[in-house]
């Protein structure tokens, strides 16, 4: 069943069409991955989901219901969370805060009280592998953990629908590998992921089907197969093998 259903979404901003009348639909329990060459419109798409940004035109649909005009913490109550590229704690807050606070705002069960948020919190920081960091300052983490708190307070938001922008930007191997696995664990748990990363393999790997956005618009979608194999794929990335360039990359190429 499609949990989320986009259609035609548009952002313009002023002569530049940043997300061009792209649509989709996800599954319950999928993960897509979103990729595109820099200035695709990736993040851009994102920010249309979670609201920050009013789309020029299209609907979004999401478990049902139209959100198109409702407003972030409206979405974020209906299940729509998300991570940052840049992680963006609450850095004069403790570890266990940072998550008890979206404990709170995202309405989970049972959570009314402080107190039982804090412990609810302490469930996520385990789930996400970071048991004992409670009350460490969020200035303490590493880049890694860091990444952990933003994946920690996306779950504590009572989310179904997850939207990690570029999840593992700045890791280095073993921790892209411990991330990408709990990435898996946390959709096997039933939440439904949309996930813009730049390694490819990372990407290839952990994806049930992927959308390809180049110009702001969907150049091509499909399984992590069939993507590799696509020759327009490719062409946006590389440009053409006989010296010519994409559309793309000739819009990106250096003035001689
Ligand atoms: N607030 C804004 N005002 C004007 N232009 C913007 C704004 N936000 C994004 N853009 C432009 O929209 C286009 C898409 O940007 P976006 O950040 O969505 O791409 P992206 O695919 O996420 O890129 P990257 O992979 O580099 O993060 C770019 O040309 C960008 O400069």
């Amino acid at each position: 069943m499609a949990i989320l259903h986009v259609s035609e979404l548009t952002k313009r901003f002023g002569g530049l069409t940043a997300v061009d009348s792209v649509s989709m639909e996800v599954r319950e329990g999928e993960i897509i991955g979103l990729i595109g060459p820099n200035g695709a419109g990736k993040t851009t798409f994102v920010n249309l989901l979670t609201g920050i940004l009013p789309s020029s035109e299209g609907t979004i649909q999401f478990d049902g219901r139209d959100i198109t005009r409702l407003k972030p913490h409206a979405r974020c109550r209906e299940g729509i969370s998300r991570t940052f590229q840049i992680p963006q704690p609450f850095v004069g807050m403790t570890v266990e805060d940072n998550v008890a606070t979206a404990v709170l705002f995202g309405h989970e069960p049972g959570c009314t009280t402080v107190g039982n948020a804090r412990r609810r919190a302490q469930n996520f920081l385990e789930s996400v592998g970071l048991g004992g960091m409670e009350g460490a300052p969020v200035g303490e983490l590493t880049t890694a953990g860091l990444k952990r708190l933003e994946l920690a307070r996306c779950l504590a938001g009572n989310a179904k629908l997850m939207l990690l922008d570029e999840p593992l930007s700045g890791l280095n191997h073993s921790e892209l590998k411990s991330t990408l696995s709990l990435i898996q664990e946390i959709r096997d748990t039933g939440k439904t992921i949309i996930f813009i990363e730049h390694i490819m393999p990372a990407v290839m790997s952990v994806s049930d089907r992927v959308v390809v956005l180049a110009n702001g618009a969907k150049l091509a979608e499909g399984t992590p197969n069939d993507i590799q194999k696509n020759p327009n794929v490719q062409r946006a990335y590389l440009g053409d093998v006989d010296g010519t360039v994409g559309r793309y990359a000739a819009a990106r190429r250096a003035p001689a």
